[in-house]
């Protein structure tokens, strides 16, 4: 009897050998197809097509798996493959922590990014007078924070809104901050704006809204300085992952991301902030994560201060 098992059991050991080179084949093939569909910018899950293969198999299921049994095992294996697909696809990004396991650090004037001590940034949304940028940069002083940020181009989602101060605020927000010892970082908003963001800032912003301004993107991996660049309101981290690969894929590998908050039901705060994003982008990627606690809350009584990490 126990001979008989022993047969038994060697016959599904060799079995279990074929069935793993035949996995691994198929794999090979999926992986081949993955590649393809990457170069033509084919989403790689294609439920139409594991569904054809699961009707296909199960119309020549000839049992004694039931048909729920073999669909089960079936998706087990698409999903492994799709798996690899992806994997695959995330290794080769410039800004994946796969390609470079070490933390990137970025230095804005002295101050490093990226490390283990946390930075704080902190400053008016928009620049509107020397009074009050004189009056921010004092209150930074002070406080020990050394990176001032203000707005001087401001997309806003109404027309009718304070657009900002543009080339004038860019020159009133370095004159300020020279005077008190302070690094800047101010959004643009265009793919021309580099030059002029090189001139006087120390640190360029690409804004939410400009998130998959592919063009602007291109620019910023032109620029010799520093890129700080936000999460798009609706934008899926993979989504925010790319936008960054492509700032650094254009030349410019000194990019932080930062996650402000995304749009959902929530009434009580402006944005929701996607803490959850912050571990995922250091695990995903290699670049600085900072978080924007103050836009994404929309409320000063929350907190005050744009924290950076
Ligand atoms: O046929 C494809 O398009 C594949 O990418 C291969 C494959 C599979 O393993 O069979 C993998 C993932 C897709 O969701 C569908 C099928």
């Amino acid at each position: 009897m126990s001979e008989h098992l022993d047969e038994l059991r060697g016959k599904l050991d060799a079995i279990n050998i074929h069935m793993l080179k035949l996995l691994n084949e198929r794999a090979e093939i999926a992986r081949e197809i993955g590649e393809i569909k990457e170069k033509q910018g084919i989403p790689k899950f294609d439920p139409i097509r594991e569904g054809t293969m699961l009707d296909e198999l199960t119309k020549l299921n000839p049992g004694p798996f039931k048909d729920d049994a073999v669909k089960h095992i079936f998706k087990e294996i698409f999903k492994a493959s799709l798996d690899l697909q992806i994997e695959d696809h995330t290794l080769q990004l410039l800004v994946s922590r796969k390609k470079q396991p070490e933390n990137t650090l970025i230095d804005i004037k002295g101050i490093s990014v990226g490390g283990t001590s946390p930075v704080l940034v902190a400053g008016p949304c928009s620049v509107e007078s020397y009074e009050q940028l004189r009056t921010v940069a004092a209150a930074l002083k002070e406080a020990g924070v050394k990176v001032m940020r203000g707005g001087a181009f401001k997309p806003r989602t109404s027309p009718y809104d304070f657009q900002g101060l543009g080339i004038d605020g860019l020159r009133m927000l370095k004159e300020v901050a020279d005077e008190y010892g302070l690094a800047t970082i101010s959004e643009i908003v265009h793919p021309n704006h580099i030059e002029l963001a090189e001139k006087y800032i120390d640190v360029i912003q690409i804004g939410a809204r400009n998130m998959q301004n592919f063009e602007l993107l291109k620019a910023a991996g032109q620029a010799k300085i520093p890129v700080l660049l936000k999460r798009g309101i609706a934008a899926t981290l993979e989504e925010f992952v790319h936008a960054a690969e492509y700032i650094v894929v254009h030349g410019n590998s000194q990019v932080m991301l930062i996650e402000r908050g995304i749009r959902t039901y929530e009434k009580w705060t402006r944005n929701t902030l996607d803490i959850s994003a912050v571990p995922l982008l250091k695990q995903e990627t290699h670049l600085p994560v900072l978080v924007d606690v103050t836009h994404s809350t929309g409320r000063k009584d929350v907190y005050y201060l744009l924290r950076l990490f």
